[in-house]
């Protein structure tokens, strides 16, 4: 459940003065997602996504987002940009948070993707590298390899509290990793970053919508394909592999960059820091919310599985 801040009709309907979007019809809260709040509005013109931004969203970042939304819905990618209102703004406080009306795709995000639709998936990703080559805004990476330790170390040993021996276990992988990271010889672009099958809408086989662009920052290209393949290549909990989709991923994202024998290389030692990142923040989250909490929190060990699977393949390859 994601609705944090209530919105009341009456603070909705005058709201939506502002904009050239006929009178509010009806507003429901989403369930899904975990970091907004987000409502479905309908009004008599058309339906549209009401995000208002909670704690861990920025608000100086999302000018950043809007501007990286507009260039890739500029460039026929779909997805949805901000509505402006008719002084041209984007960004609004609505019960005291930054808020954005929001264009709605159709589609739904799949819970078990097929190889058809993650190479889908994997396509979109790649034109959106294509189309942000001349995006000229910047944003480091706020969940950036260089996040991690300190992240790790806010933790602490409660991380055992979570598995036995993990804070020792995490603790090495991160060594390892951090210390093996490329600094440089792969390019850097605006990447999605949490590009997960719950962020992707899709009909069938077609992908209608790349959504939720609320991590997108400047980082290496190849580490949002690391991301989405730490995402999409296993079932839930981690557990299970599918080389089917993992294959279909990288055939996908070739129809925009042919991976090099040296990019191919280094996507388990990237994937294995998506691994240790989504661990991380997902402890942190584990360790932090009541568990009578709204949100319904995540399994940070579905991630550590996965990072275990890719060192491995990482030993394999030595
Ligand atoms: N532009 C959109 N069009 C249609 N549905 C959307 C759109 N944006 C968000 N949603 C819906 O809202 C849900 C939560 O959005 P998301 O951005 O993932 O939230 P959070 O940032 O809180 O994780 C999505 O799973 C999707 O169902
Ligand atoms: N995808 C991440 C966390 C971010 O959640 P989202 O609902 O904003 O996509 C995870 O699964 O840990």
């Amino acid at each position: 459940m994601a609705v944090y801040t209530q919105v009341s009709a009456e603070a909705l309907s005058a709201f939506l003065e502002r904009f050239d979007v006929g009178e509010l019809v009806s507003a429901k809260g989403i369930a899904e997602g975990v970091e907004n709040s987000n409502y479905l509005v309908d009004t008599t013109k058309s339906r549209f996504i009401l995000t208002l931004y909670e704690k861990r969203v920025d608000q100086g970042d999302l000018p950043y987002f809007m501007a990286l939304l507009d260039h890739c819905a500029d460039r026929g990618l779909p997805v949805p940009p901000a509505v402006p209102d008719r002084d041209g703004t984007l960004i609004h406080t609505l019960e005291g948070r930054p808020a954005c009306l929001i264009q709605f795709l159709s589609g739904v995000s799949v819970s078990h993707p097929t190889p058809a639709q993650a190479r889908a998936a994997a396509e979109a990703m790649g034109k959106m590298h294509k189309a942000v080559a001349d995006f000229p805004l910047n944003r480091p990476n706020s969940m950036g390899v260089d996040t991690w330790r300190p992240l790790f170390e806010r933790c602490g040993t409660s991380l055992n509290d979570i598995a036995p021996g993990l804070y020792d276990e995490l603790g090495q992988a991160l060594d390892r990793v951090t210390k093996a990271w490329p600094r440089e010889g792969f390019d850097s672009c605006a990447i999605h970053a949490d590009l997960f099958p719950d962020n992707v809408l899709m009909l069938g086989n077609r992908v209608t919508g790349l959504i939720d662009f609320y991590f997108a920052s400047t980082d290496l290209r190849l580490y949002d394909l690391a991301v989405m393949h730490t995402a999409w290549a296993f079932d839930a909990t981690g557990t299970k592999f599918d080389p089917y989709v993992s294959e279909a991923l990288l055939h996908g994202y070739e129809t925009s960059y042919t991976l090099t024998e040296q990019e191919r290389a280094i996507l388990p030692l990237l994937a294995t820091g998506a691994c240790i990142r989504f661990t991380l923040s997902r402890a942190w989250d584990w360790l932090n919310t009541p568990a009578d909490a709204l949100v319904t929190r995540k399994d940070p060990m579905a991630f550590w599985r996965r990072a275990r699977a890719y060192e491995s393949a990482l030993a394999a390859l030595a």
